[in-house]
């Protein structure tokens, strides 16, 4: 086909007329016609971006090559036969990693088959790396599928790379300089490339899931150990905390929803796509026969699953630490004075740049309330939130600080940024401080006093600038009295101490059933709690605190039919009598019963499943008057 015939057919398409091209060439046309008024008629070299830019690029990709390398020299190995190069581009659509036949450099650089090309369509026109950018989908433009008629020659092949939390993150495509004519010749090729892309989400997955449990899918028994077809992984409260992108079609499809839309299945109980509880799944370990590890989905289907245990001392890419939203203030907790006056303080505090240091049980909520103070900052810089206790011992010093390059062996060539750095501007919020080993806690100090931080096997500190944010469930004075930690640290880090209250001395339970409700919602229909299961709720102990009252809904929000949560759908340990709970927890839930009958005891006492003297004896017991 010529230039003109070239120019003419995508005018036609352009104009509404079929020409019998693959309609996702059809709408990249369209979209380089209207959207980035592109004119065919207009020839343009290869893009290939600066020194500095492609430096740059690269960079950020680092992780990403890391984990894929292997499965891109396999890749390599078995197209290079074939003439095929193979590039690894960022979303941005920038080549950040590049494997091809040195002899045919200068034809290739021409061609735009290169480290450093750009192949974003609005800078390339209808091309496979940015068609896939735009669409999310595997896919071939072949020859004169391409735009721009300096890439007709051009067969190129690509598949989208996900990362674990539903983004397009990367792009990995294979092309040839000259090609068959048919395209269909290219359909190996591109079967080749989606499946190195599998592996690579599946390392990638594996490496970022150090603490969670893996889940690997399979429609046949037979592949299901060694090549999997999907995966997610699941934390120890039962939520979907990571995927590949295959993991996310399988849960949409489940379902029905989106799979373009990752925070419908990000963040949800994995009871609300599989027919199994967070027990069941864990136990479909190699112990038994891959046959046997059968699991039905929602939506009817059966799959084969293959679950694999926290693999602690993982290292792997890192995520986006901005990706959850960041809460308001006024979501702390209810109007109720302990929570009131909390919010006070720390609408004062959180603007300033004071060291502040978060106390409470487990799961009271002190990281949900250090994003809040990270939003009420007002700093540029990210939140980054570093749990201590879950980094192994070892690897704490260089999480944090960073290392130099060769610090180690297996230490990248280019050395890496700490987790201090990364906050640059922002927040750093140190969680479980009291598990900071002392080593690690003298460098902490340093840094705090200096300003500076010294990478591991670095000679040259850099300098740092950022807010320090800590928590402790265990009383840090406790801690230095016992010679567990450094006082001096401590002191630099307790400038303000908030304190967060265990749910039984909060009295706004039931604000938080409510708002835990709503968060837990699926696809935007609305959670309701029958009368029964809500007093079963209130009358509850909650030893875990908010974490464990957000399970419980969570669990049940995956039971209920239609919405509506009955007290048959709460876990198991929640609907014993009421009365057999422990403690002097329960006065929270009489209270907000009360507050809910309007002061109405027998009302109260009947919602709560107990007789009225039992009632008027534990408000006497508890010091409770009806006026609550
Ligand atoms: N005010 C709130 N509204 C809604 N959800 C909340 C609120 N506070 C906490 N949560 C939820 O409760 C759970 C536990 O909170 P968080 O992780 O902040 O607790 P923590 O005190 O840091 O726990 P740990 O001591 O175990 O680290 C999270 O899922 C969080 O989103």
């Amino acid at each position: 086909m010529g230039l003109v015939d070239h120019i003419e057919e995508i005018e036609r398409v352009g104009l509404g007329s079929n020409t019998g091209r693959d309609t996702i060439v059809v709408e990249s046309w369209r979209r380089c016609l209207e959207t980035y008024q592109l004119d065919p008629a207009q020839a343009r070299e290869a893009v290939i971006v600066s020194e500095t830019r492609l430096r740059e690029h690269r960079q950020q990709a680092e992780d990403l090559v890391h984990i894929a390398r292997s499965g891109l020299e396999k890749l390599y190995r078995q197209v290079a036969e074939q003439n095929y190069v193979l590039l690894l581009s960022d979303r941005q659509g920038v080549t950040v990693e590049f494997l091809g036949d040195p002899s045919f450099n200068n034809n290739l650089r021409k061609a735009g088959l290169y480290l450093g090309s750009e192949w974003s369509e609005p800078r390339a026109g209808t091309c496979a790396v940015g068609a896939c950018i735009a669409t999310g989908e595997a896919l071939t433009i072949h020859q004169t599928d391409h735009f721009d008629i300096t890439h007709t020659p051009l067969s190129c092949t690509a598949a989208p790379i996900y990362d674990t939390q539903g983004a397009l993150t990367a792009v990995l495509d294979v092309s040839l300089l000259s090609s068959p004519i048919l395209k269909a010749s290219q359909n190996m090729a591109r079967h080749l490339v989606s499946a190195t892309v599998r592996r690579i989400e599946l390392a990638n997955l594996m490496a970022s899931s150090r603490h969670d449990l893996v889940l690997r899918f399979a429609s046949a028994p037979e592949f299901l150990d060694v090549d999997p077809e999907a995966a997610i992984s699941v934390d120890g409260s039962g939520h979907i905390t990571g995927m590949t992108h295959g993991g996310a079609r399988l849960l949409a499809a489940s379902r029905g929803l989106d799979w373009r839309r990752p925070e419908l299945l990000i963040g949800k109980p994995v009871t609300a796509f599989f027919d199994a509880g967070l027990t069941e799944l864990a136990s479909l370990t190699r112990a038994s026969l891959p046959q046997d590890r059968q699991i039905s989905v929602r939506d009817g289907s059966i799959l084969f699953a293959h679950a694999i245990e926290p693999q602690q001392k993982r290292v792997g890419v890192r995520q986006p630490r901005t990706a959850s939203p960041l809460p308001a203030l006024g979501t702390l907790g209810g109007d109720v004075p302990v929570i009131d006056n909390l919010k006070r303080r720390v609408a004062k505090l959180a603007p300033s740049r004071l060291p502040i240091l978060l106390q409470g049980e487990t799961g009271t909520g002190k990281e949900y309330l250090a994003r809040i103070i990270h939003s009420l900052s007002g700093v540029s810089g990210q939140f980054v939130a570093v749990n201590c206790a879950a980094i192994p011992e070892q690897l704490i010093e260089s999480e944090l600080f960073g290392y130099a390059p060769g610090a180690f062996t297996g230490a990248l060539a280019k050395g890496r940024k700490g987790l201090v750095e990364e906050a640059q501007g922002g927040t750093l919020f140190l969680d479980e401080i009291g598990d900071m080993p002392f080593a690690a806690q003298s460098r902490l100090l340093r840094v705090l006093a200096e300003g500076e931080v010294q990478p591991v096997g670095g000679i040259v500190p850099r300098k740092v600038d950022f807010r320090i944010v800590s928590a402790s469930h265990r009383s840090l004075a406790d801690m230095v009295a016992a010679g567990m930690f450094r006082a001096d640290l401590y002191y630099r880090l307790n400038t303000a101490v908030l304190t967060l209250p265990s749910l039984a001395e909060r009295n706004d339970l039931s604000w938080l059933i409510d708002r835990l409700l709503a968060k837990h919602e699926i696809a935007g229909h609305a959670l309701r709690l029958s009368e029964a299961a809500r007093a079963r709720l209130l009358a509850s102990s909650w030893p875990g605190n908010i974490r464990e009252l957000d399970n419980a809904i969570a669990f049940a929000a995956a039971l209920c039919e239609n919405g509506l949560i009955d007290v048959a759908d709460l876990p198991d340990h929640l609907t014993q009598t009421p009365m057999a709970l422990s403690g002097d927890r329960r006065e929270n839930g009489i209270t907000d019963m009360l507050a809910a009958c309007k002061g109405n005891v027998s009302e109260a006492a009947r919602r709560l499943g107990i007789d009225r003297t039992t009632m008027h004896r534990r408000m006497k017991r508890l010091g409770i008057d009806r006026s609550h």
